[in-house]
């Protein structure tokens, strides 16, 4: 599904440079016809994007492409040519003990969020008492048609909450509660991805007892929030930007650590971020983009719903479906969502994901 994204950018594959003239022929050709036909937007049947469908079924052939190769794919004449590409799956979704017992062959380049360089001391204790499986449930899935829940204020008031239980996983993200707003965003959580700072739900009672609890390590400082509060041992209060919770009542088998490749691939390719210095860029994916980057690599099948942040003149909007704060609470939040906002309307475009609330 990643290869239908970005094409040929992000998985390298072996083409003579005849072959690569012809596609960049062909691209060019490709570009013209799609903006004489988009505007009929008739162009995702033609061309070779495979849309995702807008029922349940599951795309065809996706599992098969998981376990095999995929395919680049562009079109001649509008006839689809494609390109097997080689592609593993090799970056498993939650960081594991055994890649830091030893000295790694090859160790991460990047410091948090987009590496684990300068935490394996601290992340060899966390993943000791954590785990790192994806549950039998989940991994054995025929299909998997996944829905990421923003926390945008769109959901609400939106009865969408018996849709988003249908799928067969579904995201959820920081502290988006589901207790009371069940009918307009489900009751449903596989997985919920958050912070030490928003980490400020009840665990029990806004998960179900399997949730997956997934920390998004930003600095190393969250590793160590959580070995403090598994553990029970001495709260540190001071190194986060907002006081993270001081009980925290999870099961530690409930709980992942994501790998950073995902953090890295959200920035570097879908915002374009540099990976040089990412230290001096003070900015960041939100967790909404993250989770979808995920999921993309994860599902056969990415639904969102309650994403899209109100036009920046427009002061007065909440931005949450459960509370009532502004853009002005963002301000000193280091993303750009107007850039994070193009970036989904491609995707939407190009039929990779699909929007169960408007955009
Ligand atoms: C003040 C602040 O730092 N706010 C950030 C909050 C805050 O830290 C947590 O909610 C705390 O519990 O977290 C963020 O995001 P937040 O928790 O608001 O929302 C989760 C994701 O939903 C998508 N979203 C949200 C609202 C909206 N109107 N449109 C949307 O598309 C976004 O993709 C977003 O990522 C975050 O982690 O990304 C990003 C926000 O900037
Ligand atoms: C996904 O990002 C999360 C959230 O959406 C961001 O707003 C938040 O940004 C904070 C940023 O991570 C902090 N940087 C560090 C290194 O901690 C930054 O710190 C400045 C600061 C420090 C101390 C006291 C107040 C502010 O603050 C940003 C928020 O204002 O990051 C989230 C993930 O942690």
């Amino acid at each position: 599904m990643w290869s239908q994204i970005h094409g040929p950018s992000i998985i390298a594959c072996s083409l003579s440079p005849i072959g690569w003239k012809m596609i960049l022929g062909l691209a060019f050709f490709l570009v013209m016809a799609w903006y004489s036909i988009s505007r009929e937007e008739r162009y995702i049947r033609l061309f070779s994007f495979p849309v995702q469908d807008v029922r349940m079924t599951c795309p065809r052939g996706e599992m098969e492409k998981k376990t095999t190769s995929v395919q680049v794919c562009t079109s001649l004449w509008l006839i689809p040519l494609c390109v097997p590409c080689s592609y593993t799956r090799d970056h498993p979704m939650f960081l594991q003990l055994n890649d830091y017992f030893w000295v790694k062959k090859n160790p991460s380049p990047y410091e948090l969020p987009y590496g684990t360089k300068g935490s394996e001391d601290i992340l060899l204790r966390v993943l000791a008492i954590t785990s790192s499986s994806v549950p039998e449930s989940i991994q054995s899935m025929k299909c998997r048609r996944c829905a990421v829940v923003g926390n945008g204020h769109r959901l609400r008031n939106s009865s969408m909450g018996e849709a988003i239980d249908k799928y067969d996983v579904v995201i959820r993200l920081n502290n988006a509660p589901v207790h009371g707003y069940e009918a307009d965003v489900g009751s449903k959580t596989t997985m919920r991805l958050f912070y030490p700072e928003s980490a400020h739900f009840n665990p029990r009672r806004e998960n179900n007892p399997d949730t997956l609890l997934v920390l998004v390590p930003f600095k190393p400082m969250d590793f160590q929030w959580l070995e403090t509060i598994l553990n029970d041992k001495k709260r540190v209060r001071k190194g986060f930007w907002k006081q993270p919770p001081l009980i925290w009542n999870a099961n530690p088998e409930q709980v992942r650590i994501l790998n950073p490749y995902f953090m890295e691939i959200t920035a570097a390719k879908l915002l374009n971020l540099s990976m040089k210095q990412p230290r001096k860029i003070k900015q960041k994916p939100t967790t909404g983009l993250l989770a979808i980057t995920l999921a993309l690599h994860f599902c056969d099948l990415v639904h969102i719903a309650g994403f899209g942040y109100p036009d920046s003149a427009n002061k007065k909007q909440t931005i949450h479906y459960y509370e009532q704060i502004t853009l002005k609470s963002m301000a000193a939040s280091e993303h750009n969502v107007s850039h994070e906002a193009l970036t989904i309307k491609r995707m939407l475009e190009l039929g990779v994901v699909k929007n169960l609330t408007h955009f």
